[in-house]
Formats: C-alpha cells, structure tokens, sequence
C-alpha cells in the first residue's frame, strides 16, 4: 500500500533532491510540499529554483507549496521528510510531532537528544525503538528520526566494520564539496582555486554523532561508543561527494587485508534505496575519488581504498556522496525502515 509522504523546506537543495529521490519510489506517494512564506501558495515549479540535474516531474511542478505549519498539511500523510534550516527546524518540528506526524529529518538539531534515534539503517536499526522513550517523555503522537551530518555518515560505516578489531581511536580530516554548505553557502570568489581549512561546527558534529551512532541501545538509552574521535573539516572546490582520510586506532591485529575484508562483507538491507553492497573497497590507492566514485549506488554506497598499516592501527581514504547518502538519500532510508519496522 502506498505510504504519503511530504517534504518540510522542499524548495531547497536537499529538497530537491528528496523530489529528485522520491520520483517512481515504489511505495512512497508524494502528497505535500511546504516551504517559507515567500514560497507559499506558489506552484512548486515558480517557487523553487530548480538546480538538480534531472527535470522536475511534471506531477510536482504544478504542485502548490504549502506553508510550513501544521494545520497547512493534510491530516493523511503518513511520513515527512525534513530539510529546514537547523534553526527553522528547531521551532517547527516539535508542532508537528506534537500534532501526531512521523518525522524523518536531516536538520542537525536534536541529532544528539537522549530521546532522539539518530539512524543509519545499516549501522543501528535497534536506535529505532528509542521512539518509545521519546514518546514518554515529550508526550507526542508522533515520532522524530534524524539522520547524521554528511560527513559522519561517509565515515561511520567503515569504523562500524573496524569495531570488530577493537576501536579506540579514530582520527579524521575531511575533503568537503560546496553543496554541503548549500547553494550560497561559499561564493565563487572564496572556493576558486582554493581550500578553506575550517566548517564551523563539523568537526564537533562528526566527534559526537559517530559515537551515538556506534553506541549500543539497552531499551532505554544510547552508552556512547567508547573510541575517542578527532575531526578536522576542510571545504575544497568539488561540487558533490565528501572524501575523508581516516586513522583508526585498534586493540586487535589487524591486516589491511582483514580491513578490507570487513569492509567488504559488511551487511546491507533489504530496503529500496539501499546498495545492494554498503562499503566498496578499491585495491587501486588513487581511488576512491569524488567525480569518479560519488555516484556508485545512485548515490547511496559508501567508498574506501589505501587501506594500509600504522603502528596502532590502519589508515584509509573514504567517500560518499553529501546530498545523497549524506543528506536526502539517508533521510528516505530512515523512511524506508519506518515503514519496514511498522512505525507508520
Ligand atoms: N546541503 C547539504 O549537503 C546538506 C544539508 N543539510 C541540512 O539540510 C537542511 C537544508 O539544507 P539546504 O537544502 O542546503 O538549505 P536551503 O537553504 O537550500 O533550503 C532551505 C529550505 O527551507 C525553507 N525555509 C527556509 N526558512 C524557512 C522558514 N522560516 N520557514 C519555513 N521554511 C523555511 C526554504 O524555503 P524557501 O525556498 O521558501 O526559502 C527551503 O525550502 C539544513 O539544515 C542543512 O544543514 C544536511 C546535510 C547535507
Ligand atoms: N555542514 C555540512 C552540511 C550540513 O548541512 O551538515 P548538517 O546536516 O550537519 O547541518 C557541509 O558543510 O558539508
């Protein structure tokens, strides 16, 4: 049966991608678009500035933006997708939750509230069932799912295969392109021909949401994951695709080999936007890149290479692509099991 979906803050770039991603799903049915005031009212083809690389669905182009309030979406949509400014999101969200609707949010606010699941369907599905939890405390009908900032998510899932090994020390510095800091996030005259070696507030995201992610769930609560984790984020001139160089302390022996190995036959799920493989291991240390490999998966595959030995543990490259799996892709993911697990 179809599921109803609408998208919060669908005019912009993770919105658009949600339309791009959600056109032929095959059981979520686009019902509803909200966005700001000055977009309200308007079809959704004159209100967003359409910059994706395929066109807008016809169906969707003359849908009519709502606004972003509770009583302007109808009462029959199962599932929302979130893409508000944090800020934005931090006001609404809770009117919507409290009204009865199931979020599922890629703002970066709440990502780390004891009550919230912060999800990667592949690492930590049980997070789910802190829905329970949030449910007592705030004393909503509905239910609030986060997805982690782009750059957590390209790397979790390569220290989730390591953790067999015993991780206790990770070491991260980034390679991110534009589209993470939105369309007019950095000018032209800033990126051109350069690298700017601060993010604000990236490096304490992929500290601290890595370890939720990672932590285990008792019923009651996330313990963080024990491994102290250090971020350093850069932005450099790619359009899409987070490259990350990564030093991973671990307790056990491990050979590059029985790294790659692990990363290899990590398990996937069964769910309609998910690679058939989550981690693909390149032998070629050139690889992976972001114009070559951001697309691997539609988007959704997560990429690793240069595996090779320190004293303390391993060292490798990784990559995926931000607004895909790093943002609208991880967001219909979360969806995806939502509906699998039976919570709408
Ligand atoms: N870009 C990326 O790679 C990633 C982004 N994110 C996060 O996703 C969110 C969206 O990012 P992005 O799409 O780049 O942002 P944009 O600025 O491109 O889009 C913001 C959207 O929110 C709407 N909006 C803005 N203000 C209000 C308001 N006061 N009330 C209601 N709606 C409002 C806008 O509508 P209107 O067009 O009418 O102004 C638009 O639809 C942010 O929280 C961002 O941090 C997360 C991961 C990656
Ligand atoms: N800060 C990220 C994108 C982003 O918006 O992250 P978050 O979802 O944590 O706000 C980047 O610049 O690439």
């Amino acid at each position: 049966m179809a599921v109803r979906v609408g998208i919060l803050g669908a005019t912009g770039a993770v919105g658009q991608r949600f339309i791009q991603l959600l056109d032929d799903h095959p059981t979520f049915e686009l019902a509803a678009l909200t966005a700001s005031e000055q977009s309200a009212g308007k079809r959704y083809d004159e209100a967003a500035k359409w910059r994706v690389n395929t066109p807008i669905p016809d169906d969707v182009a003359a849908m009519e933006v709502g606004s972003t309030d509770p009583a302007d979406v109808p009462d029959d949509i199962d599932l929302l997708f979130s893409s508000l400014p944090s800020s934005v999101a931090a006001e609404v969200e809770p009117a919507f939750l409290e009204a009865g609707y199931v979020v599922s949010s890629n703002s970066s606010n709440d990502r780390m509230a004891p009550d919230v699941p912060l999800t990667i369907p592949e690492i930590n599905p049980e997070h789910l069932d802190l829905i329970e939890v949030q449910r007592d405390q705030r004393g909503w009908d509905g239910a609030l799912v986060k997805n982690p900032n782009c750059s957590t998510i390209t790397m979790v899932p390569t220290l989730a295969a390591l953790d067999q090994f015993g991780l206790e020390r990770v070491d991260v510095t980034t390679l991110q392109a534009v589209s993470g800091a939105g369309y007019d996030g950095v000018t032209s005259m800033e990126i051109i021909d350069n690298a700017i070696p601060h993010i604000g507030g990236e490096d304490e995201k992929m500290e601290t949401e890595s370890r939720k992610l990672l932590g285990s769930f008792d019923g009651a609560e996330v313990a963080l994951h024990g491994a102290e984790v250090n971020a350093s984020c850069n932005r450099i001139p790619t359009l899409d695709g987070h490259l990350e160089s990564v030093f991973a302390d671990l307790a056990d022996d491990a050979s590059p080999e029985d790294v790659a190995a692990a990363m290899r036959e990590y398990p996937g799920v069964d769910l309609p936007s998910a690679p058939e493989q989550l981690i693909h291991v390149f032998e070629d240390e050139f690889r992976p890149q972001p114009r070559l490999d951001r697309d691997r998966g539609d988007g959704m595959q997560i990429s690793a290479g240069g595996i090779q030995a320190t004293e303390h543990g391993v060292k490798y490259n990784c990559l995926a692509h931000n607004t895909i799996r790093g943002a609208a892709g991880a967001s219909v993911l979360n969806g995806e099991l939502l509906a699998q697990e039976g919570w709408i």
